[in-house]
């Protein structure tokens, strides 16, 4: 549904977006990540029209943005970073209004807006000028407008940016709950988000692609991956001397009343910890594996250093 082929896009000198390739399917919610600059809200830009690639090009169901792009654009919904609107309108002239720009009217346009509305949750706000709504309400408001001609489409520049949890909580739930019809593209910072909502994570950083994996797959990339977090009835540094003498074992760590225990190659180490500290009598009171952690995965990969992916490959 979404095609990015060879997207590029320079500004004078600066190239913002690097020869970007990746496609996004009906299903999938892809999480497109990188930090400040990376060239995120650009490439959201072109894919949705308001910006012409340098080279290469973007296809929306089959739509080139290059040759076509008022088709393009009647085939997505955008949420522009910061969700902007014009303050002095109400969410109701507001969603009108860019329901008439769609080409909708009358009764049509108005059961548009109701379900628009109502999806994104605005009843209640609907004749209170956008300028004087929270910035959870102002960023609904721009989500209703991306909704409102149901399309198959949706792109989310950094849609949860500044909403408190609560809000978070609801912005991700529709997302979830539209998430079968669609091929939606949400840019974030908050990897919790990623977790959260997305099937897919392309990671970017310098413009160029440096990930394309699911958030597993990246998580599988930590350090800590596989480790093992185990507590004992006993004496923490005996039980540490004894674990870090095992071979799949990489380092021990003591971090409060725990031990963390690093795995060699990030295999399964669980079974050789307890056997060690039952073989050495010494009682296990908690046993927990840790997955990864995905902040250490993308500071790395965007920092150029190198993250290995399970099975031992380099990024
Ligand atoms: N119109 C422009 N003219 C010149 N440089 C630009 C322009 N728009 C973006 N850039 C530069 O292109 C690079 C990518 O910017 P972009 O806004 O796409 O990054 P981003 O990943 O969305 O960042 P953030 O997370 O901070 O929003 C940055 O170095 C930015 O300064």
């Amino acid at each position: 549904m979404i095609e990015l082929d060879h997207l590029t896009k320079t500004f004078g000198p600066k190239t913002a977006v690097n020869d970007v390739t990746f496609t996004v399917s009906k299903g999938e919610v892809l999480g497109f990540l990188g930090p400040n600059g990376a060239g995120k809200t650009t490439t959201m830009r072109m894919i949705t029209g308001f910006l012409a690639p340098s080279a290469g090009t973007a296809r929306v169901c089959g739509h080139d943005v290059r040759t076509n792009p008022v088709r393009v654009k009647s085939s997505l919904g955008y949420l522009p970073e910061g969700a902007p609107a014009w303050p002095d309108m109400t969410p109701d002239t507001f969603l009108h209004f860019a329901a008439n720009i769609r080409g909708f009217s009358g009764k049509d346009a108005t059961n548009r807006v109701s379900a628009a509305a109502e999806k994104a949750n605005l009843f209640g706000v609907m004749a209170q000028p956008i300028g004087t709504l929270s910035k959870g309400y102002k960023r609904r408001v721009g989500l209703a407008q991306a909704l409102l001609h149901d399309p198959a489409v949706l792109i989310m520049d950094e849609p949860t940016d500044g909403l408190d949890p609560n809000q978070k909580h609801e912005v991700r739930k529709l997302i979830d709950a539209m998430r079968g019809e669609k091929a939606i593209i949400v840019s974030t910072h908050i990897l919790e988000e990623v977790e959260a909502v997305c099937s897919r994570a392309v990671v970017i950083a310098g413009g160029r692609v440096v990930a394309d994996e699911t958030p597993a797959e990246l998580e599988a990339r930590s350090e800590r991956h596989n480790g093992v977090w185990v507590g004992v009835d006993g004496d923490l540094a005996t039980a540490q001397a004894l674990l870090d003498s095992l071979a799949e074992i990489a380092r021990v760590e003591i971090d409060g009343d725990r031990l963390f225990c690093v795995s060699r190659n990030r295999g399964p180490i669980a079974n050789a910890v307890s056997q060690c500290l039952r073989d050495n009598s010494l009682n296990i009171t908690s046993l927990q594996l840790e997955r990864g952690r995905l902040d250490d995965v993308f500071r790395a990969i965007t920092q150029g250093r190198t993250a290995p992916r399970a099975g031992g490959a380099n990024a």
